[in-house]
């Protein structure tokens, strides 16, 4: 056999192969939160825009939640504003919030809109102010030490929690055949703008699909253990311990506190998985490959 024949008889196993997995996944809603860290490179931005359009042209409806923290960072730097974090959320004043929303509703979003476009795909960026598709409020952060007699409440600004989602417009648009990509703003009551870390917003939006996969692309390859092992099928007690003993910590605790209430609320799994590795997507949902940290209350198929 010519070298081109075995590469082609290789491509067409390799199909064959996915065939199992596809069937397993047609009809079915996957959300995939796209964080900031995982859009490192040209490369990994194409590969991922690639996954999604070869998910929609097989059947499964991906709806996309993005974040962009570092990217957010960058321009804040470049403004001169600081900027810092509680409990892996950013403390968000008013000018802060400004940037957040020109950020994340346009520079990432628009790009992330592109890219999938660019691929063959007709993917439609929207904020949680479109049709108020994140509807919000404050989020409360409280502090209590063992020497305070009452839980502080600390003020982190405009930073929102999520307390409805518009799947009306999401079903429109997954009928449509379309890709939503969502940029994690909200809208609250007054028409405020809220900042909301992506992971709670794709945990939210999956929960309101009632969707099949949450699947959280981040820059380290799942929920780890002192030693750097990777942990898999953990129950919520066991997320509590290792936040007690520090071992979850910062952007970690928001993702894995909404991978676990995805799935109390309905959602099939959640997975944490390396977005750093090529077409992590597609090696996740197409091969038995599964990596990462995966939180069920079913085995991995
Ligand atoms: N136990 C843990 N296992 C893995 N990562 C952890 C853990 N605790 C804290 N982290 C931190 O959480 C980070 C992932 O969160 P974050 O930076 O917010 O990612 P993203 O931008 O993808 O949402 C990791 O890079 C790591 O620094
Ligand atoms: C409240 C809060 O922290 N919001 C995040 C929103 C973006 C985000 O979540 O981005 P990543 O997923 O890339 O971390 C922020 O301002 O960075």
């Amino acid at each position: 056999m010519t070298l081109e024949r075995e590469a082609a008889a290789n491509t067409a196993k390799v199909l064959s192969e996915a065939l199992p997995y596809i069937r397993r996944y047609v009809g079915k809603t996957l959300v995939i939160k796209y964080g900031g860290n995982a859009m490192e490179s040209d490369e990994l931005k194409t590969g991922f825009a690639r996954d999604i359009v070869l998910m929609k042209a097989v059947g499964i409806n991906p709806v996309v939640v993005h974040g962009g923290g570092p990217q957010i960072g960058d321009l804040l730097k470049r403004l001169s504003i600081e900027s810092h974090f509680i409990d892996g959320m950013r403390v968000t004043d008013a000018q802060t919030m400004d940037v957040v929303e020109m950020v994340l509703g346009g520079q990432v979003n628009k790009d992330i809109v592109n890219l999938i476009n660019r691929h063959g795909g007709s993917a439609i960026g929207l904020t949680g102010k479109d049709a108020e598709l994140i509807r919000a409020k404050k989020l409360t952060v409280t502090r209590q030490t063992p020497e305070m007699t009452q839980p502080e409440i600390i003020d982190i600004g405009q930073v929102g929690e999520v307390v409805g989602v518009n799947t009306d417009l999401l079903n429109l648009l997954v009928k449509g055949d379309f890709i939503p990509v969502i940029a994690p703003i909200g809208v609250g009551a007054n028409g405020e703008s809220y900042n909301i870390n992506a992971d709670l917003v794709a945990g939210k939006v999956a929960e309101a699909l009632k969707a099949e996969k949450l699947m959280l692309l981040t820059n380290i390859a799942g929920l780890m253990d002192k030693e750097g092992k990777v942990l898999t099928g953990l129950t919520t007690q066991q997320v509590d311990e290792l936040i007690a003993d520090g071992t979850i910590y910062g952007g970690m605790l928001p993702k894995i506190r909404c991978a676990l209430e995805a799935v109390q609320g309905g959602v099939g799994s959640s997975l944490i998985i390396d977005g750093r590795v090529p077409n992590a997507v597609l090696l996740e949902i197409f091969t038995d490959t599964g990596m990462g940290t995966l939180i069920s209350n079913r085995k991995r198929p």
